[in-house]
């Protein structure tokens, strides 16, 4: 049968989230830090989620990386359901196909910058040789490779989160998560890394949901989604 051309193609959902609701226990207090949220991300889309604090930001992240179940809903990557991964296939998600960048770094303080570019690869087995040889290409990338055998603590705050940034890339995830990159940079660095981001999105099209409280961050998104209450508005 032949294809019509005109006909435009859907761009395939990487992410879809149906229903999902996540509930904390404190005590005997119920905390509803997610609401029955319906979500697509297409593969390829730089999706941002802004709101106030406490309205489930880092939650819907948390979700969708694989780092806590959710209480009701589903929630499926590439079209598989991730609450029927066992424990392996769930570790080789968050592994292979996540990368998370988190405000505060997150660098492993005893280890060079390198070192810590190189650890993804090391944990999935790859020689350290190779492992180093990768860490300095993707260093190379991020303009770091200056600061290759400092410690965390000897570069800046932006320096680090471009290290984390080449880190969480290095297993060449599907996704990227990014919560609050940008919170505790100065407005310059903060650029940097936005930008940062916006090119490797571009570049390898690569999928990726930040969370954020600034309007300005929000700016280099496809798509804006706003939080409240656990409930996502368009
Ligand atoms: N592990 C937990 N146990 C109990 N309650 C939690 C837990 N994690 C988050 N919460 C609660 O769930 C709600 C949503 O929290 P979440 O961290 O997702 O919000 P946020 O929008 O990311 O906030 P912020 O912008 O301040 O980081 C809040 O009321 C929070 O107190």
């Amino acid at each position: 049968m032949q294809k019509n051309k005109d006909v435009p193609v859907q761009p395939q959902s990487l992410i879809i989230l149906r229903g999902v609701t996540k509930i904390y226990h404190q005590g005997l207090e119920e905390v509803k830090a997610l609401r029955d949220v319906d979500l697509k991300i297409a593969d390829g889309e730089f999706v941002a989620v802004t709101g106030k604090s406490g309205c489930g930001k880092s939650t819907l992240l948390h979700v969708i990386g694989g780092l806590e179940n959710v209480s009701a809903g589903s929630i499926q990557f590439q079209g598989r359901d991730l609450s029927r991964f066992d424990d392996v296939q769930l570790t080789r998600y968050r592994r292979d196909q996540v990368g998370i960048v988190f405000q505060s770094f997150n660098l492993m303080p005893l280890l060079t910058i390198v070192e810590n570019v190189a650890l993804p690869q090391i944990l999935r087995g790859t020689p350290s040789h190779e492992a180093l040889r990768l860490a300095g290409e993707w260093l190379r990338r991020v303009n770091l490779t200056h600061r290759r055998n400092h410690k965390p603590h000897q570069v800046s705050g932006g320096e680090m989160q471009r290290a984390a940034i080449a880190r969480a890339l290095i297993n060449r995830p599907a996704l990227l998560l990014a919560d609050e990159p940008t919170g505790n940079l100065d407005s310059t660095h903060a650029a940097q890394v936005l930008q940062l981001f916006a090119e490797l999105h571009r570049q390898e099209r690569l999928t990726v949901v930040m969370v954020t409280h600034a309007l300005e961050a929000a700016q280099f998104a496809d798509r804006t989604l706003k939080m409240q209450d656990g409930r996502l508005h368009p």
